[in-house]
């Protein structure tokens, strides 16, 4: 009776977030923010500049909420239930999981080790799946570490299946200490696995820095005399599940690969190894899903295959056309919250339009869609189309599209046609073919991409994404209440800073180029909202209006103009104000996070603002300008000691970034940290001026001015500071004169 009923359960739900309360709330901010504007209009003659500014400056945020109330209209996810799974689907797919790295100095490969051993030991036919790791740093030292770990995981996978367990991270597992209750075979069992990580992580520490074991090895000659932008294509099989008995068949495949790399060519960065992955996997498996996490986010939660089938596989019986499933990016080492409540609002907002934005991390792919393919070449039952066929499928059209290689082209055949092209062919037999696809030329004169993992920006997930969501493609959000994936990203200071400074350049190099959501209005197959929310990647022009923003209540004092309207309706400004706050303080709220860290990610935010995305204007000017060329700087990964447990509890998320001192902010004498010194030093001056001169008519500015102080805060402190949280002089004496040429202007008016 069960059986039968629970048949006809679906395996996956879409869940409305629709809120009319939060609805009103938008709508009452953008009718309070257009109320201002008109104001402004009505008031133009009796005040001077500093009045159109702020009229420029809020017009811009206007806009800016208007985008956001049209992503946050009608937010909604997908729940999977992977327990009927099984009942359903007989023949699960398989699915090829790539791994992304760069840098064993920046990424210690004992990160990547355990988000390769979390991937091998997922809950899922270890037959189906492959693990695919690009090393674009071609460190021996870090296919020294994936040969040690593919040795554990003959035992950690398993151990992982018998007791099922959750983390499948062995440096996160066994942050929790044993609990004595626990039976004498499972705590027996247990502390063997805890040596034998403790001894897989002494090797590849002392591996580390030792180059001797180079030479003695056979294994290793394709390294020799090799840089990391000058060698060629390393392709090594370090296991082959090749089916048998025992703990063996429990492991699936993992393929170390490096693409061929020389000075002077081109090599795209991350999406480059993103579309080598693509090609490699499609010769040696060529399974019609594939994984993509960066190399520090291991899976936190082992069903987590099995949750993304769910959405797929329930799709296709409604011939539904979601090309990508992605689950929310979360860290074990943030101190500011803001990517958290973007994804939970802005995020579910997206996936109730057309599905959410690809982030690069944490998502599963449809193989054929990253060939190229349009929802419309499908015909009801997912075969291709005859017209698309006759498109996709001759000859010289695929050479053209995908290369020269025949054994690749086979395999995107067999992959659009949606036939299984795994013969029992051992992945040692497609090495050559493999290296092949690596050669640095092997794109030229194709349209690697085009399709695939999208070229011309160095955000490639936002870019990518909009290609896919252009041709048609829905996309589809999970948040499990445990995170999926958990990451490694920097919080606060330069190395959040540069980070941001990338993503802030690529989404603007996302709107000069083929893909952008501003061209082609009527001819392409998203939808209007859809565009809409990736207009939202300007937030990083949003820099100059917050910036000069910033400085106006200030200038507002010095210059003694008014900046905010007078008499009641200053009631427009306050209600704004605080009705922004306490939205988005009941936002944060309701993810679990406290007050403090709702005003600490506020001060990041205008910190960002004003000391990252600023560059990131500056680096497309000089791209566009053809001066200076846009470079992917690799984000440093750190593994703590210590962590306190990361449960589904928001309460307990709570606890991770308090305990750390993450929250410190570090300045260094680069250039990002002058604006921000210099607003700072700014609202200083203009404050002793009003304190000198008390004009009680300016205090709706003076509260201004103490508002871009408390959001500063980190530079009053860095002040005062010494080392490396205190501002270097050489910076805070560039700010310093900037701040006397804007108190001399400013006043002299
Ligand atoms: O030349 C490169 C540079 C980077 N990577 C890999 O790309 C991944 C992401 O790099 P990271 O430095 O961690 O960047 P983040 O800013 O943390 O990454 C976010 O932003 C990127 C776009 O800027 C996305 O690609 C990522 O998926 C997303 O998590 C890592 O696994 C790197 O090893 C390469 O493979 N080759
Ligand atoms: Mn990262």
């Amino acid at each position: 009776m069960a059986d039968s009923s629970s048949a006809l359960l679906p395996i996956c739900e879409r869940i409305s977030h629709k809120s009319y309360a939060l609805r009103a709330v938008d709508l009452t901010i953008l009718g309070l923010l257009f109320s201002l504007l008109i104001y402004r209009i009505i008031h133009i003659s009796q005040n001077d500049n500093i009045w159109l500014v702020a009229f420029l400056c809020e017009s811009c945020f206007s806009f800016i909420w208007l985008i956001i109330t049209c992503i946050q209209w009608s937010p909604a996810e997908d729940k999977p239930y992977p327990d009927r799974l099984d009942e359903r689907v007989h023949d699960l797919p398989s699915v090829d999981m790539f791994v992304p790295t760069a840098d064993p100095v920046r990424e210690p490969p004992i990160i990547v080790v355990n988000t390769v051993l979390s991937l091998l030991s997922m809950n899922y036919p270890a037959n189906k799946l492959a693990c695919y790791v690009s090393d674009d740093g071609c460190s021996p030292l870090t296919y020294f570490s994936l040969r040690e770990a593919s040795k554990f995981a003959m035992i950690w996978v398993p151990f992982c299946k018998k007791y099922n367990v959750k983390v499948r991270a062995p440096f996160r597992y066994f942050l929790n200490p044993l609990l004595a209750t626990e039976n004498s075979e499972f705590s027996r069992h247990w502390k063997m696995m805890k040596r034998e990580y403790e001894k897989l992580c002494r090797k590849v520490e002392n591996a580390t820095g030792d180059s001797h074991w180079l030479g003695a090895d056979h294994d290793f000659e394709a390294f020799s005399n090799t840089k990391p932008n000058d060698h060629s294509t390393i392709v090594k099989v370090v296991w082959e599940n090749k089916g048998g008995v025992g703990d063996e068949k429990e492991v699936p495949h993992l393929v170390y690969i490096s693409r061929e790399k020389r000075p002077n060519y081109l090599h795209h960065y991350k999406t480059g190894a993103m579309n080598f992955l693509l090609r490699v996997s499609g010769l040696m498996t060529n399974a019609p899903y594939m994984l993509t996490v960066d190399c520090d986010m291991y899976a936190n939660e082992a069903d987590v295959v099995r949750q993304a089938m769910c959405v797929f596989l329930q799709n296709s019986e409604n011939s539904n056309h979601c090309a990508f499933v992605q689950f929310p990016q979360e860290f074990y080492d943030s101190y500011t919250k803001e990517l958290a409540v973007v994804q939970s609002y802005l995020g579910r907002g997206v996936a109730g339009i057309q599905g959410p934005i690809y982030c690069g991390s944490g998502c599963f792919h449809t193989r054929r869609v990253m060939y190229g393919l349009s929802s419309d070449d499908l015909e009801d039952n997912g075969s291709l189309s005859s017209a698309a066929k006759k498109e996709l499928l001759g000859e010289d059209s695929l050479v053209r599209t995908y290369g020269s290689s025949k054994e690749l082209v086979k395999s995107v055949v067999d992959a659009l046609q949606k036939k299984s092209s795994n013969p029992k062919n051992s992945l040692k037999n497609f090495i050559e073919a493999a290296q092949e696809v690596g050669h640095c030329h092997y794109e030229y004169q194709t349209s690697w991409g085009n399709f695939g993992w999208l070229y011309d920006s160095v955000a490639e997930d936002i870019n990518t994404s909009i290609g896919i969501h252009l041709r048609g493609w829905t996309s589809s959000y999970i948040s499990p209440d445990r995170p999926a994936f958990l990451g490694s990203t920097p919080s606060v200071g330069l190395e959040a800073i540069v980070q941001q400074r990338r993503w802030g350049t690529g989404s603007i190099e996302v709107l000069f180029n083929q893909q952008s959501p501003l061209i082609g209005m009527f001819r392409r197959k998203i939808k209007f909202r859809q565009r809409l929310a990736y207009l939202w990647v300007l937030m990083c022009l949003r820099s100059i209006p917050e910036l000069v923003y910033c400085l106006l209540p200030a200038y507002s004092l010095l210059h003694n103009s008014a900046l905010f309207p007078k008499g009641p309706c200053l009631g427009i400004t306050v209600t704004l104000v605080g009705m922004h706050c306490l939205y988005s303080l009941w936002q944060y709220m309701s993810l679990g996070f406290s007050v403090q860290s709702w005003y600490v990610s506020q001060s990041h935010l205008r910190i960002l603002a004003t000391c990252s995305w600023l560059f990131s204007i500056q680096d497309i000017i000089l791209k566009l300008l053809g001066i200076s060329k846009v470079g992917f700087i690799i984000a440093k990964k750190t593994m703590p000691e210590t962590m306190t447990t990361f449960e589904s509890q928001p309460s307990q998320r709570e606890d991770d970034g308090k305990k750390s001192d993450l929250g410190k902010f570090e300045f260094d004498s680069s250039s990002h940290f002058i604006p921000g010194t210099f607003v700072m030093l700014v609202n200083l001056a203009a404050l002793a001026r009003f304190f000198v001169g008390l004009q009680w008519s300016s205090l709706a500015e003076a509260c201004g001015c103490i508002l871009v102080v408390m959001l500063f805060l980190p530079f009053l402190k860095g002040l005062f500071e010494k080392g490396k949280y205190g501002i270097p002089l050489s910076t805070l004496s560039k700010a310093v004169f900037l701040t006397v040429l804007f108190v001399l202007l400013s006043v002299g008016k």
